[in-house]
């Protein structure tokens, strides 16, 4: 088992009232494996998918990667498991505006000794067609080309998990399919992908669609119904 949720909430405390985010999620995934959740805006996507990734800690419950709970890890050693266990993909793609191409999918590396990093990170770069873009700053790219390094950026320590948070909510179709073949490939090569979006397209490309309504996992029925209303 590569990902494994169990009763997994959050809450988030406002002037007016306590929304619980999340409420009491428990899933796998399992190498191979591209499971999708899907659901309409606030339902808690984004809430879960930073738990997951160690970058927010729930209130309850527990999350296990390749059977690490990353919350038992001292901040260092989480920021460490993050940057070699675990992928990320964005919508806004959260790359570092003043590097180039080569530096962005090289930070992964500031953490960690990587034998011929920037060979490695070259060589990654020219799998989704940017070698020519190597000495460009994001501002110089197309949403498109921003994308694909942020992908380069997250398969950088080859991590059995990846995490995507509506990876193609700024893309067009053309741009969508590329992102959304490399994560299929990921999964096809041994790895698990966790995708949440709203994206009725993004979805096709998953094996397993789940729904998430106020926090909570809906059947694979309820998503479909979710998917056409
Ligand atoms: N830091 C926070 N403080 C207070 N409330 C928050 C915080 N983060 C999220 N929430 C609330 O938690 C709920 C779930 O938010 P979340 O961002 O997880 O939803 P989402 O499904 O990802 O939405 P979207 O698709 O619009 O990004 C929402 O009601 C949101 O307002």
């Amino acid at each position: 088992m590569l990902l494994e949720l169990i009763e997994l909430s959050k809450s988030f405390k406002s002037s007016a009232e306590q929304v619980r985010a999340v409420d009491g999620i428990s899933l796998t995934v399992d190498a191979g494996e591209f499971l999708a959740i899907k659901g309409p805006s606030g339902c808690g996507k984004s809430t879960l998918l930073l738990m997951v990734g160690g970058l927010l800690s729930p209130d309850s419950g527990r999350v296990l990667i390749e059977g690490t709970n990353p919350y038992e890890l001292s901040n260092d050693e989480r920021a460490r498991f993050r940057s070699t266990h675990i992928g990320f993909v964005f919508q806004q793609f959260h790359l570092v505006p003043y590097f180039n191409v080569l530096d962005n999918v090289l930070t992964p590396a500031l953490a960690t000794r990587f034998p011929q990093a920037k060979e490695h990170a070259t060589e990654l770069i020219s799998h989704f067609g940017l070698e020519h873009r190597l000495h460009h700053t994001p501002a110089e790219l197309s949403t498109g080309e921003k994308q694909r390094v942020a992908l380069a950026r997250a398969l950088f320590h080859q991590p059995k998990v990846l995490l995507a948070d509506e990876p193609t909510g700024n893309l067009d179709s053309e741009n969508s399919e590329i992102v959304l073949d490399a994560l299929s490939q990921f999964a096809k090569n041994g790895g698990c992908v966790l995708m949440v979006t709203h994206d009725d397209q993004a979805v096709k490309s998953a094996q397993k669609v789940l729904g998430i309504k106020e926090g909570r996992l809906t059947p694979s029925e309820e998503a479909e119904t979710l998917m056409t209303s």
